[in-house]
């Protein structure tokens, strides 16, 4: 198989196969993210699993590095997120259908005005929309419960109800926010590869409350999604 050809074919996943030698390159933002993910795909050698560290700058120059020294089928952005309230609770899982770089604009008067209004780029990076579904519907099948939707990613983590209301305006459907997808999506668009975003949820989105952040759990949630790639991309 190959992500970029047959992309359609992955509505289907449990039946498709990847064929034999695809690679496929999974970035976590620290190392508790990559050794949950790497539990989870237990051994499996198709995967590379590295750490970009924290926000969208490093998750980008990181990515394209490892992008630069070798050939991947698809790249996935993985780790913890903040969950928009009613969109996806803590312990859940979220699939990016789309990938947007929240915060990447102009604070007018009259408001935020993004990257793209201003012209000089797009903040927008969609998803293939069968790899989501596919990805999604055998993770439901696994018993997680699962949420797709636009992730955002932001350079600072929100931490108040205002700031909250005022992303989730700013992208219809917002299920999560992180620091990393859309660095790490730029990196792989840029060599045309594939892309998914998968976060497990340990916090909502809203007034910063560290300690209410449930870490572990979500990183168990991750570990088991990790399990769960492994045998669809099988
Ligand atoms: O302390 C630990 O053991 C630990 C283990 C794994 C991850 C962490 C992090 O703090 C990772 C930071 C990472 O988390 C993402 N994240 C999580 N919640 C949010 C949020 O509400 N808004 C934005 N980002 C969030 C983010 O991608 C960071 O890279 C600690």
């Amino acid at each position: 198989m190959n992500l970029k050809k047959n992309a359609a074919k992955l509505n289907n996943f449990h039946s498709d196969r990847l064929q034999t030698g695809t690679r496929v390159l999974v970035m976590t933002a620290v190392s508790g993210e990559r050794d949950a993910v790497l539990r989870g795909l237990d051994g499996d050698a198709r995967f590379d699993v590295m750490v970009a560290g924290v926000g969208p700058v490093m998750a980008a120059v990181s990515t394209a590095k490892v992008l630069a020294s070798a050939e991947y089928d698809l790249v996935i952005s993985a780790g913890i997120g903040g969950g928009f309230p009613g969109k996806a609770e803590v312990g859940s899982l979220v699939v990016a259908n789309e990938i947007v770089a929240a915060d990447l604009g102009a604070e007018t008067p009259e408001g935020f005005c993004s990257l793209d209004k201003l012209g000089f780029g797009s903040t927008r990076i969609p998803v293939d929309a069968n790899l989501v579904k596919g990805v999604t519907e055998a993770l439901f099948a696994a018993g997680l419960s699962v949420h797709t939707g636009p992730v955002l990613t932001v350079s600072t983590v929100t931490g108040t109800d205002e700031s909250t209301a005022e992303l989730a305006a700013r992208v219809p459907g917002a299920a999560a926010e992180a620091m990393e997808g859309y660095g790490v999506a730029l990196a792989a668009q840029d060599r045309g590869i594939p892309i998914l975003e998968i976060r497990a949820i340990s916090n909502l989105v809203g007034p910063r409350d560290r300690a209410a952040w449930r870490i572990k759990e979500a990183l168990d949630v991750l570990k088991t999604a990790s399990s769960v790639l492994s045998e669809v991309l099988r």
